[in-house]
Order: C-alpha cells, then structure tokens, then sequence
C-alpha cells in the first residue's frame, strides 16, 4: 500500500456568517457568532467573510459587523478576515475593523443592481473606483479590494444576464482597479457548461491572476456539479455557507449557498485536499444551531452522515499499482498566468517548472526567429526542447512600441512576469519591475540574473563563471586543473529557487493582495552547492583537496568505481556503514577484514582503505557485471552502472515509473542532421498525488501560440493583424 500525500488544493472561503446570516430569520447575537466562528476557524477555515457593513436598518443582523471584525481579528491572527461593504463608507467602517479584503458587490443584472444597492450598474462600477482610489492611499496595509459580480449567471428580475455584460463588466471592474474580481451565481441558476464558459472568458478578458472566487447558490441542486466545473476549469476559490445557509434579500427567490461541508466533502473525495477536518466541521454546525435556534438547517453529508468510505485525500491510500486520484485538472498551478522573457537555460527552467506544474506559460520571443537559444550548437544543442516544454510561444519584436504594447497587455494581466537577460536590458525595453508592477500591483516579477543585488550585480554570467568564481570548478577538477560540473547545476538549480521564490510570493500575494520583486542569482545558487566544503575549509583550517585527486581522503572503507569482468564495464560501490560493511564482507568472501579488529570503526576502516581496496577490486574484477550489480542489490549495498546519457533513454526504472517524456527535438534548430525527432527526456523529480507531471504541449515553434494569446489578452483580429503585417508578430499564421 502507496500513501498518497496531499494534493495541492483549493481554497474554501466560508461566507456563512456574512452571506448566510443576512437572510436568517433570527439576529445571532455576536457572542454566538464568535462561538460559531471559532469552532469553524478549529475545522481548518482559513478564511472568511465575517461581516457586512450595511446600514444597521436595513440588515439588524450585520449591526455587530465591526466588533465582529474585530474580535475574529484579535482571536485568530492566523486567519484572512473579509467582509462586505456596498460602498465607500462601508468600506471605511470595515477596514477600520481590521477586515483584510474588502469585497464590493456589482451586480451584472441592471434591475438586482437597483434593488440591491440602489445604483446603477455604472455607479456601482464608479463606487469600485472609489473604493480602490481610497484603499491605495493607505498605502502598504491597504486591504484587498474585491469586486464580486452578483447575478452572473441568471437574474430572478431581469431574467437572462447576457455573457459579454459579464465579461464587460468585469474588464470594466478590473480597470477600475479591483484586485480580485469574483463571479456569484446569487440566484443559484447556473449549469456546469455555463460556469466553464465564464469562468473562461472572464479569465481570458481580465487575466487569471484577477479571477476570484466562485460563489455558488445552490437553488436548483447544482452548485456541487458547477463547482466541479469551475475547479477543471481551473478555479481554486471557492464560497459556501456552512449548513447552506444564505441567499439575498433582495433578489426573489435566492435560497442558500453551497453547503460549505458537502463541497469539502466533494473536493477531498476527488483527492483535492482543502486544509479542512470535515467531521470537525460538521460539529460546527452545532454552535451554529446554538446561535440560531429554529433555523433549517441545510446539508446533505449531515442528513446523511459522514459515509464510512470518506477518506480526506491528504490520507488517501490506494492500492499498489493502482491509479491514484489526481486532482482533476492539469496540475496544481493550473490558472497561474505567467509571461517568461527569457533564453538559454536559467530563465527557461524556472518557467518550465512552473508549466510542468500546470501553470500557463507565455514564452515572448525575439522576432523574427525566436529564441536564438534555439539555434545553439555543440554542448547547447538540446538546451531549447529540454527547457520548453509545456509552455505557449508568442513571438513580438519589444523593440518595436507596438510590440511592447501587445506585451504590456499580457503583463497587465499575468500573476507571474520572469526575465533571464543581462542586468538593466528589461528596464531598457521599458519592462522592468517598477514599470510592469505600475501596471499590474499583484504581479510577482522574478528576475534570474548572475548575481543577486551587491558589487558585482552589474555582471552578465554563465553557468561556467560561477562554477569557476565559486569553487566548484576547484573542488571538481583533479588538482591545479580546474573542471566544471558536466551539466548546467547553477542554471537549473538557479532557475529552480527562481520558481521557489516565485511560488512564496504567489502565497505572500494571498494575504496581502500585492505581488513583488523576487531575484534569483547564479553565483548565489553555486554558494549553496559550496556550504558543505566551506564549513569542512573552516574546520580544518584548510582547503578540501578536491574531488578530481586520486588522494582525497574519503570518509568510508569502499567508495569507488571499480571494473568488473567485462574488459570495460565498470560499478560504482559505496559501503558507508558498519552493518554494510560487515555484510558486504561476508557476501564477497573477505572475512578476514570483517574480523579484523583493528577495523571496527568507519574512522579505522577509512584509514585502511589503501589495504582494503586491492582485495575488493581482485574479487570485483572476477564477477561479470550483472552478477556484481545483483549480489550488491539483494544485499542492500549503494551500487550504480556508470551511464552514458543515451543509456538512460532504456532505463527500466525511469521508463515505468512515468520519469521520461516524449518531448519533440525539432526545435532544436542548431543540429545538421538529426538523429531523431523526439526522445524520452526527464520529467520534473516529483510525485505529485502518485502522479509525474505531465507533458502537456510540446516545446513550441517560434510564435505558435501569438494569434490566440494576443486574442485572450484582448487584442482584436484587425491589431493583431496589423502586428504581424509591421513585421512585429512573427510566427502566429
Ligand atoms: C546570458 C547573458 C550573459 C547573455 O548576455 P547577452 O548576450 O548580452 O544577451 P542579453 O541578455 O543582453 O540579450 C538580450 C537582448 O535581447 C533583447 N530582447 C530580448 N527579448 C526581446 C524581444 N522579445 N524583442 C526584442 N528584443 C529582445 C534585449 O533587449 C537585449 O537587447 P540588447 O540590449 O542587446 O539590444 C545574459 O543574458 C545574462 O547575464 N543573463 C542573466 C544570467 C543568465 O541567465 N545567464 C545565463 C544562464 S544559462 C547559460 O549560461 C548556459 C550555460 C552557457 O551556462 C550552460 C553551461 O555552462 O552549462
């Protein structure tokens, strides 16, 4: 039996005490209310819309909503307290309370508008502006501001609401300066087909980084199945009410939310895990019942009873070769927007990443022939399809300001901007940190340089400068003769704490709603590879003779490359323990040394390795290689065959365990005659729900993908035409 871990999830908002007290019978007294909060906030909410600031007359039962605020706030500094506010003033009162995002709700039908807030659609839209206007003169600890689309899906009063009065709505929303705009079925009218076709357009028209939640009424029994809808369609919010309270006083016929405990129960069946104890949160609704006594209460897995088959998906096991849940979606990073500038390795691996783990990634090339990483030769002829792959190209002269100008676009709407060129060349084109966060507020923009910011900051590098400024070169090479690790360490590795840094403030980004500048430097990466000989340089006062000298002092009795009987063939053995070591002398006949008591410790056994390791390699070279790798196998002895990358196209290993993808070559350009198109090139080192991630595109032509993402980032077919006639756009036919 495999364990699986948990599946990077989603995020449940529970909108019960703001949502689904405002249409209670009854006021819960605000103690109650806490009560309930917390036993909530104890089943793993981590977060939730406490309160509305509405005028006390027209909802008594929000007229606690600041000493709400801010009690939750003093209790439960771990947690993001939201409320409502339907303007200016509301939003005054609530972020004075501490309440950490603010959502303002527009409404997409005219007439739920009037009768919801007394203003027009365009008020409203106007009051949002307000709001944000005033929200950014707070500066640093302004609150989030969200713009949450009510009747998005249907209106009770005015009937259908049009798609493009969402969509234009919500670009309207955005340009007002909404940080989040969230997309509510208040009426509960919405199917699955129509929750996919939003979510999609509003995501293509204002960007996933802006998209928020999914609020889900569940009128007519469909808010599980639209949920669903919204998670493949890449939703990772989304609300429900505890008990299914809820619903909207002024729009007929609103009943409750989804119940937050059936959507928890929902998604970690699916093997989605939320952070949240269900059974804990079922308990909840006992404090619930208490503040409201009379109440009907909503809910299936509480009618029914928690099945004995739940398991949350962070416990799930399967069996053995079994295929296990997986998020249903293409990986966890799914709706993550990101816009990579970038070429050779670094920047290319710290996007591949991120779009191995299913995030979208924009690659804008060089016009007109893209990347000229693709057009490297010799030791860099494969750089270009092993750091490409999932990713979407679109290919734009920045030197041109119309070029610029469609790349703006697709920053303005990103989550994640990452650049790889030399220091000060992205500020140059005009898209530099400080210009494209002007732009975009919650963009986190990652720059992979040579050096982090300090004296040498203005030096372009390479994988082999650092190597050899940094000791690694020294510490590789026999002695007196310098020698570079045999792949790119500190590009990737850069690139990897690149998309490290990036995933922080992508979690920063949740709390405060603000995006930021993170940096990742070659040099930088190369140091972490030396810590280790440093602190040993440190301890004896002396360099460490390097790997490269026949000399160096090894710490264990056998650590070698020996040669079996095979003229050629060759086995790495390493016995690095005294039980190993015992075994290992009994299995290959050398029971004199086993006994020997002058070698009982690994420091005595290492000191006679000039004895030891004669009488090993006569008894290695008698044994035929498959026979040497299978006794050190059953005894449990570290061994390894000596690889040559093309051997490792047939490794059994890596073949059944999804380790190698198919990845398409023939963008390689630099080869003269390719020995083949496509090869088993490895996948990300992770196991993510007992899955690899996948491969979901192949490395892409140069401009593949400009026509449809200029198209999604709001160009219109005439601009985009235009581009590619200027000679701007390059490759999009
Ligand atoms: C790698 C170097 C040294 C190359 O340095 P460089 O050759 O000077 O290139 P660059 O980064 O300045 O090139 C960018 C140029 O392309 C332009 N550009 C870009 N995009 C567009 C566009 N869409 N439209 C129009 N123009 C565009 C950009 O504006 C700039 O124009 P310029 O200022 O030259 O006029 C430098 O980039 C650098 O230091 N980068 C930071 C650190 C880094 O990533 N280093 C490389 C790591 S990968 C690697 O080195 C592989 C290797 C060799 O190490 C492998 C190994 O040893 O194992």
């Amino acid at each position: 039996m495999a364990e699986i871990p948990a599946a990077p999830g989603v995020v449940i908002r529970e909108v019960g005490p703001r949502d689904g007290l405002q249409n209670a019978r009854a006021v819960m007294p605000t103690a109650r209310k806490l009560a309930w909060i917390a036993a909530m906030a104890e089943a793993g909410l981590a977060e939730m819309e406490v309160a509305s600031f509405v005028p006390p007359a027209a909802m008594p039962q929000m007229a606690d909503a600041a000493a709400v605020t801010r009690a939750v706030r003093a209790r439960h500094p771990g947690f993001r307290a939201i409320a409502l506010a339907p303007n200016l003033r509301g939003a005054k009162d609530a972020a004075a309370a501490g309440a950490q995002a603010i959502i303002v709700p527009v409404s997409a039908s005219e007439a739920h508008s009037r009768a919801n807030v007394r203003r027009t659609r365009d008020e409203q839209v106007a009051e949002v502006r307000r709001v944000v206007d005033w929200a950014r003169g707070l500066g640093e600890n302004r609150p989030v501001i969200e713009a949450g689309i009510a009747t998005a899906f249907g209106c009770s009063l005015q009937g259908l609401v049009p798609e493009r009065d969402v969509v234009d709505l919500a670009r309207a929303l955005a340009e007002a300066g909404a940080d989040v705009v969230a997309l509510a079925d208040t009426l509960g009218y919405a199917t699955p087909s129509h929750v996919r076709r939003l979510v999609r357009a509003v995501r293509a028209e204002i960007g996933a980084a802006r998209l928020g939640n999914l609020h889900l009424h569940d009128t007519l029994g469909t808010a599980l199945a639209n949920a669903m809808a919204g998670l493949e369609e890449g939703v990772r919010g989304f609300d429900g009410a505890l008990a299914g309270l809820g619903g909207c006083p002024f729009a007929p016929g609103s009943v409750g939310n989804v119940a937050t405990e059936d959507l928890v129960h929902l998604l970690e069946s699916e093997g989605v895990h939320t952070g949240i104890d269900l059974p804990r949160l079922v308990a909840a609704r006992e404090a619930l019942a208490q503040g409201l006594p009379g109440e009907p209460l909503q809910g299936r897995v509480a009618a029914a009873g928690l099945p004995p088959t739940y398991r949350p998906a962070a416990t799930r096991v399967v069996p053995a070769g079994a295929k296990p849940p997986v998020l249903p979606v293409h990986g966890p990073l799914a709706g993550l927007r990101v816009i990579e500038f970038s070429h050779m390795v670094m920047g290319p691996s710290c996007g591949m990443i991120l779009a191995d783990l299913g995030a979208d990634v924009i690659k804008v090339e060089p016009g007109p022939r893209g990347d000229n990483t693709r057009r490297l030769t010799g030791a860099a002829l494969g750089f270009f399809p092993t750091f490409n792959r999932n990713k979407r190209s679109v290919c734009l002269n920045l030197k041109r300001p119309e070029g610029a100008a469609a790349a703006r676009r697709l920053a303005a709407g990103a989550d994640v901007v990452l650049e790889n060129f030399r220091p000060g060349a992205m500020d140059a084109l005009g898209f530099g940190y400080a210009a494209l966060s002007a732009l975009n507020p919650r963009l986190v923009y990652c720059s992979c340089k040579g050096f982090l910011p300090g004296p040498y900051e203005h030096r372009t590098a390479l994988d082999e400068v650092v190597q050899m400024m940094g000791g690694l070169a020294y510490m590789t090479g026999p002695p007196g003769r310098p020698l570079r690790a045999g792949s790119s360490v500190n590009d990737i590795m850069g690139g990897m704490f690149g998309a490290l840094a990036i995933l922080a403030a992508l979690r920063e980004r949740e709390a405060t709603g603000r995006g930021g500048l993170v940096q990742s430097g070659l040099f930088e990466t190369n140091m972490v590879l030396m810590a280790q000989h440093m602190a040993r340089a440190a301890i004896e006062g002396e360099d460490p003779e390097p790997f490269g000298d026949p000399a160096m002092r090894k710490p264990w009795p056998v650590y070698d490359v020996f040669s079996a009987a095979e003229p050629g063939e060759q086995v790495f053995v390493g016995v690095v323990g005294e039980g190993q070591w015992r075994a290992f002398c009994d299995a290959f006949g050398l029971a004199d040394l086993r006994d020997d008591s002058g070698l009982a410790t690994m420091s005595q056994l290492a000191e006679a390795r000039p004895r030891i390791l004669p009488r090993v390699a006569q008894v290695f070279a008698a044994l035929p290689k498959a026979e040497l790798m299978a006794r050190l196998e059953a005894l449990g002895v570290p061994f390894a065959p000596i690889a040559k990358p093309s051997d490792l196209f047939s490794d059994p290993h890596l073949l059944a365990s999804g380790g190698l993808l198919a990845v398409d070559l023939t963008g390689a350009e630099g080869a003269r005659e390719p020995h083949a198109a496509r090869a088993g090139l490895p996948a990300l080192p992770v196991s993510l729900g007992g899955s690899r991630p996948a491969l979901r595109r192949q490395p892409p032509r140069v401009g593949e993908h400009g026509r449809e993402v200029l198209r999604e980032a709001g160009l219109t077919d005439d601009e985009i035409a235009d581009l590619a006639a200027g000679g701007v756009l390059a490759g999009a036919a």
